[in-house]
């Protein structure tokens, strides 16, 4: 088994949520390919009291509990003195840099990566000042804690390392990749409940079948999330068939 071309270092309380997701599908031949390293770090044992306490009532007072300092400090001290200096430390969180395509490729250049995954109300800010690289948000909704939104943020940043997808990615990056929705999908039989395939996708005409897909991508595009459209980098081929399609909404 080589070098795994990436490591990522889980801190969580609950490493037991991730078994499932991360032993199914593309993560899981992803980690027996050797590509990706995944470890799952229990907070609690680097808590340094008897009773393996991780949380502490908030200072000025409030509701609720914070996530304590000690464990994360301790926790980060292991990982550095195993595998030195991690290239990012993530911390999940609503407050955190909107998650997208661009920001999954950006972490899939990274040689290692630490996920801290939060809990209780919040964490002492003294591990967003003093550990933290980025924080990350993967939406606008507030949860239990950050062990999905690191499960999301690792999916999407595993079937970027080449070699985890095999071949079948490109046409897909391809349109994603340059910010336009994907085209519709099709596969057999060619005729189910009456509901037929495009005549075009039969034809076996590779480049009408091309353009087909791209006309597909820009209308929905266009369609459903213009401000994608807006920032997409669109060829001269593409205007055309936009002009084209403008033109038949008129007509
Ligand atoms: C408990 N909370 C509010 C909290 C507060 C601070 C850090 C982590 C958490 C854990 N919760 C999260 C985490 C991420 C997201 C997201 N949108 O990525 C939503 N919720």
């Amino acid at each position: 088994m080589g070098e795994p071309k990436m490591v990522v270092d889980i801190l969580t309380l609950f490493p037991e949520m991730f078994t499932g997701p991360f032993d199914a599908s593309i993560i899981k031949r992803a980690r027996e390919k050797g590509l990706v390293e995944i470890n799952l770090i229990n907070i609690r044992d680097f808590s340094r009291n008897k009773h393996r306490t991780v949380d502490d009532t908030p200072y000025g007072g409030g509701a609720g509990m914070v996530m304590a300092a000690e464990p994360l400090f301790e926790a980060m001290d292991w990982i550095r003195a195993r595998r030195g200096e991690p290239g990012r430390v993530i911390l999940l969180c609503p407050a955190g840099r909107p998650f997208n395509q661009e920001v999954a490729a950006e972490l899939a250049r990274e040689k290692h990566l630490v996920l801290i995954c939060g809990h209780y109300e919040g964490i002492d800010e003294r591990v967003a000042e003093h550990l933290v690289t980025d924080e990350i948000s993967i939406g606008d909704y507030v949860l239990t804690g950050g062990e999905l939104p690191a499960m999301v943020v690792v999916d999407a940043v595993c079937r970027l390392i080449p070699g985890v997808l095999g071949e079948r990615a490109s046409a897909q990056e391809e349109s994603f990749a340059d910010g336009l929705l994907e085209y519709p999908h099709y596969t057999r039989p060619r005729e189910y409940r009456g509901y037929r395939v495009p005549e075009v996708l039969l034809s076996g005409h590779h480049e009408k079948i091309r353009l087909w897909r791209r006309r597909q991508s820009l209308l929905r595009t266009l369609a459903s999330r213009p401000d994608l459209l807006a920032r997409a980098s669109l060829t001269g081929e593409d205007r055309k068939i936009l002009a084209s399609v403008l033109e038949e909404i008129k007509s």
